[in-house]
């Protein structure tokens, strides 16, 4: 039982709010599909639903000085960290798969897991290994790199120790005598640099790439997005996200364009059934190098930033300066659309220098959007297309290009096609590659088997970590400590943009919002890390499992929203109180309750400045949000010296209790099971009733007064 909430909610709101208790862990076996791709190549999946192996499970560590210790899985096949790469012309992206398990519990290192699998392996007789592919309980990972930049990335594999072991377990140690030993592990690569980049990768990691394609790998990656993550797709219009649900059953046919360096538009059809339709060579490397060159900027983020306070007037040639300020009303242009980008600099009385570097960018930005929108346009009209979803790293989650590229769609579309952007933007190639193992069985997962996660720790691009590794809970605190001295403000790890108007006919300098983007490291693009917990499956008992939506309360409206972020800054000074009372008061409890609380402050800040950065918001999602906090900074259960106390006054009238209860045990039961999960939701009404008395009452009082539409 948990005191959530101390402010005020009485009697103006009257909200049920369900908790998201209507998962139930259970594993199930489902067929998987075997997709053909237009080449008629088959893409490997995991033929059969993954099992565990629990045969040889023992208990690791002692069980009386640990209270928690790890359970190891000896026979478990694939207990390893790995990942899948797609090297783009610009840009690197690493998935990476990390285990649950604390690792400081379960100190299996690379070597001695390639040790344990040899001898599975040689128990099985070299045998079945492949065949029996367990889905595991882990973290996905989204991390990128400039591929100018490969020696770094090939540092963060080493530094995560990523590579050692291969897919199907061969060991890769040069001094293992096993066979298979001088294989090396074999990594799944997409994107050119499968290509260029091998014999680096060989010599370096000693691993091998199995190429797949890239195209095969980014419809393979959106189609998983789309069926599997909540809140992936959404629109952007004037400013405002919205995300989009879309429904598994009825994702195509669908058009993606995928802006990377390049531009690739690919029709598709179904699971693995499609064709690239399309593509332009003005794409997001235009972008970056005229970009570069035009205002001498450093970084991609320093274009798009000056881009924010840019006129592309001064710039641009407009209908009006070629018409003398009257709009081109015959064939609906108005004055202010631009004719011309680029076009005042025709002028031969002006060089580079004559023009502001914020103009050119935006101008550059405004063209290149605009080209990508409108030639994708065509191309769903020449298909019959509406759906228009838009990938990539050039989009990078920046409110004015989503803006410009929707204005596009609607305005040539006249309104019939809608732009859709992703979270997972950039990656698609790379989670195309992860998928394709055929170890995982991930494709089979359902969106109840993920949970997505944004923990306070260090997002890596570039090879840059920015703040602490985010295992090391010390190196965090004192990332939080030394950011809380200097006062400033930790913001949470996703960028912010600033939305702007834009449109074929306007030239309206964007709005900005804030004066910079959030820098491009600390962005991790609105991504957060993917938790799978494949055990997980919907109440089998629930009427419409797949219209289940568990959190009933809607943060998108702006009232209920800042509502609900008062409390919860208000509460939390008591909570970290109840915290760290909960892990003795000590001093080092003391120093995570106040890094927790600054943390937890910088998710608020973040989301108060972008509501939909996270997903779609709702009070569950934030209260999942804060308890994910607190565990980041080890408060296993805040509210375990409370729950100490109630569990010795329960038990003290239990046997009381019992006598009173008639044959109608089951009803109490399950109506206390209520008032107990409407008290830990924290209704105003629940805390002053257990300020004032005991559980007891409370039990008591939901029995007798309590009318709700419940079945039972
Ligand atoms: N930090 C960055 N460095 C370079 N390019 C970036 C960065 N962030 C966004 N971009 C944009 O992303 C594009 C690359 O997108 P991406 O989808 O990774 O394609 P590719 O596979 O060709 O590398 C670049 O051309 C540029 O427009
Ligand atoms: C060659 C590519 C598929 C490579 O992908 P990228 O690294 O740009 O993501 C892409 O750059 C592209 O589709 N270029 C456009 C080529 C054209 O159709 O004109």
């Amino acid at each position: 039982m948990s005191e959530s909430f101390e402010a005020s909610k009485v009697g103006t709101r009257n909200h049920t709010v369900e908790k998201q208790g209507a998962y139930l862990q259970e594993s199930h076996q489902t067929d998987s599909v075997n997709p053909v791709t237009p080449a008629g190549s088959m893409m490997h999946r995991s033929p059969s639903r993954p099992q565990l192996d629990l045969s040889g499970a023992a208990i690791h560590g002692s069980q009386e000085e640990d209270r928690t210790p790890a359970i190891l899985l000896p026979n478990q096949s694939d207990d390893i960290s790995h990942f899948a790469i797609d090297i783009g012309g610009s840009l690197i992206k690493l998935v990476y798969f990390s285990r649950h398990s604390d690792s400081s519990k379960t100190p299996i290192t690379p070597r001695k897991m390639c040790g344990l699998l040899e001898r599975r392996r040689e128990s099985l007789n070299g045998g079945s290994l492949r065949h029996t592919f367990p889905v595991l309980g882990g973290r996905l990972h989204f991390v990128k790199f400039e591929t100018n930049k490969i020696n770094e990335c090939i540092e963060f594999i080493e530094s995560k120790k990523l590579h050692p072991c291969n897919i199907i377990g061969e060991s890769t140690y040069k001094d293992d005598a096993s066979e298979g030993a001088d294989d090396g592990a074999v990594i799944k690569a997409t994107g050119g640099g499968a290509f260029k980049y091998a014999e680096l990768l060989k010599d370096k990691l000693g691993v091998t790439l199995d190429k797949e394609d890239e195209m095969d790998c980014l419809v393979a990656g959106l189609n998983f997005l789309l069926k599997t993550i909540r809140d992936e797709a959404f629109t952007h219009v004037d400013g405002q996200k919205q995300f989009v649900q879309i429904d598994p059953n009825d994702m195509f046919p669908y058009l993606l364009v995928n802006i990377g360096s390049g531009v690739s538009m690919i029709k598709v059809d179904g699971e693995g059934e499609f064709q690239r339709v399309s593509g332009t060579n003005v794409g997001g490397g235009t972008f970056w190098g005229l970009g570069r060159l035009l205002t001498n900027s450093k970084s991609f983020d320093e274009i798009l930033e000056l881009s924010q306070k840019g006129d592309n007037s001064a710039v641009d040639m407009l209908v009006g300066d070629i018409y003398g300020g009257l709009d081109y009303n015959k064939i609906g242009l108005s004055a202010s659309t631009i004719a011309s980008s680029f076009g005042k600099a025709t002028s031969g009385s002006k060089d580079l220098s004559d023009y502001k570097r914020e103009d050119i960018a935006l101008s550059l930005l405004r063209m290149i959007s605009y080209n990508i929108a409108q030639i994708a346009y065509l191309n769903a009209l020449r298909y019959g297309l509406t759906r228009i979803f838009f990938g990539g790293f050039f989009i990078r989650g920046h409110a004015y290009t989503m803006d410009t590229i929707s204005f596009a769609v609607g305005f040539w579309s006249k309104g019939e096609a809608q732009a859709m952007f992703l979270r997972h933007e950039g990656f698609l190639g790379a989670l195309g590659a992860f998928l394709s193992y055929d170890k995982h069985g991930l494709a089979n997962l359902t969106s109840h088997q993920f949970v997505e996660r944004f923990p306070m720790g260090a997002p890596c691009a570039g090879g840059e970590i920015q703040g602490p590794p985010i295992h090391d809970l010390n190196g965090k605190i004192t990332w939080m400590e030394k950011f809380m001295a200097k006062g400033n403000e930790i913001m949470a790890p996703v960028p912010t943009s600033a939305p702007g108007t834009t449109g074929v006919g306007g030239f309206g300098r964007p709005l900005a919002r804030s004066g910079s983007l959030r820098s491009d490291s600390s962005a991790a693009l609105n991504v957060g890390v993917l938790w799978l917990v494949p055990t997980l499956e919907p109440f089998p008992l629930l009427k419409d499992p797949k219209r289940y939506e568990p959190s009933t309360i809607d943060l998108s409206d702006d009232d209920e929203r800042e509502y609900w972020f008062n409390i919860l800054s208000s509460h939390l000074p008591t909570l970290v109180g109840t915290a760290v009372g909960s892990e003795g008061g000590t001093d080092g409890a003391k120093r995570r309750g106040d890094a927790f609380a600054q943390a937890f402050r910088a998710h608020l800040a973040r989301l108060r400045q972008e509501p939909a950065a996270y997903g779609k918001l709702s009070l569950a999602t934030l209260l999942e949000l804060r308890e994910e906090c607190l565990r980041e900074f080890h408060f296993m259960d805040a509210y375990r010296a409370i729950k100490q106390r109630e569990n010795e006054a329960s038990l003290a009238v239990l046997p009381d209790l019992l006598n009173e209860l008639d044959d109608a045990r089951l009803l109490a039961l399950i109506e206390g099971v209520l008032a107990a999960n409407i008290f830990d939701w924290g209704s105003h009404a629940c805390v002053e009733l257990y300020r004032k008395g005991t559980i007891i009452e409370i039990y008591r009082m939901s029995r007798n007064k309590m009318r709700r539409p419940w079945r039972v």
